[in-house]
């Protein structure tokens, strides 16, 4: 699989403050890549400068194989930014606005005119595009926004944090719509600070902290290889973590326990074995999904700052 783009070694500078430092990572064509990180990491950042808005100190990037210094204009008609703020005219309808942002990607008359029908299906707002931007929830202004970068069909769409602060019915809209658009074949980017969306939605990720990457790959490599195994349980009775081999942490989780281990199947047996000894009745034993989030832990240190 070819990629559509390639970051290599970008270094931001705003003043004496490093905002990037030798970012690296390449992103499959047809893929989500999930750009994970905290407040403050350097996600929008690295946006921009893949967009051409600001300029990197150092390094370089290639959208399509083109150099975002020498062939900007070209990579721009290929390429749908959606930004983190909301740029819309709150007095004009969301027909006209999304007029406006097809005009300046190049779409004009009938053609823009049944791309706005297309891209208002998409957002799940066909029934609202004649009314005014003022009268939408923040939700739907921000799928307006997306549905703006969506007009010229580009072939990569690039998301920051598009869900933040929004109601969870233009979330689902949202996912659904990114969804759709891999299956059409669509590669996109898409920033974010919550790791549930990046489990649910990309196929590989890097994960940014103070404008470094910490690693990056395919999200199942990375749960494999960092996630913490565990197992979960929970029975009447049982007032302390049992003490079985290979377990390498145990502590309260609701009124249960669990059980942080190198094998969770053995793990797992052990927990079945003391429990059936002792004739404890069950509520739960189960093993635990890994999660990013003890990625996160074990390649920081800390938790996911918000
Ligand atoms: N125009 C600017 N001038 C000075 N510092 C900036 C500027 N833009 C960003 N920064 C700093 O650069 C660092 C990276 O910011 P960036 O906005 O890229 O982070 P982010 O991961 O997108 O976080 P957020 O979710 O808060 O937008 C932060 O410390 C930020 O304060």
């Amino acid at each position: 699989m070819s990629n559509v783009l390639e970051v290599n070694r970008l270094v931001k500078r705003y003043g004496d403050k490093i905002a990037l430092e030798n970012v690296t990572f390449s992103v499959k064509s047809g893929s989500c890549f999930g750009l994970l990180g905290p407040n403050g990491a350097g996600k929008s950042t690295t946006m921009k400068i893949i967009t051409s808005i600001i300029e990197a100190n150092e390094g370089t990037a290639a959208v399509f194989g083109k150099d975002i210094r020498k062939e900007a204009d070209a990579i721009r008609r290929q390429v749908g930014y959606v930004p983190q703020d909301i740029t819309l005219y709150e007095k004009l309808s969301a027909r006209d606005n999304l007029t406006f942002f097809g005009e300046l990607y190049g779409v004009r008359g009938k053609e823009l005119k049944t791309r706005i029908d297309e891209v208002l299906k998409q957002v799940g707002l066909s029934e609202r595009g004649d009314d005014a931007i003022s009268t939408f929830s923040g939700g739907m202004k921000r799928r307006i926004n997306i549905a703006a970068a969506l007009l010229h069909k580009p072939k990569l769409v690039i998301l920051d944090e598009p869900t933040v602060g929004i109601d969870p019915q233009s979330r689902n809209h949202i996912f659904q719509m990114i969804r759709e658009l891999k299956a059409s074949g669509v590669s996109m980017i898409y920033s974010t600070h919550y790791m549930e969306e990046v489990e649910a939605l990309c196929d590989d990720i890097a994960i940014i902290d103070h404008g470094k990457v910490i690693v990056q790959g395919s999200l199942d490599h990375l749960l494999g290889t960092y996630a913490t195994q565990a197992i979960y349980m929970e029975a009447e009775g049982l007032t302390q973590a049992p003490a079985l081999p290979g377990v390498n942490k145990a502590y309260a989780d609701g009124k249960g326990w669990v059980l942080e281990c190198s094998n969770v199947l053995e793990t797992m047996g052990g927990a079945s074995r003391i429990l059936e000894e002792r004739g404890l009745p069950v509520k739960s034993l189960e093993i635990m999904r890994p999660s990013l989030e003890s990625v996160f832990l074990k390649l920081t240190g800390t938790t996911l700052r918000d």
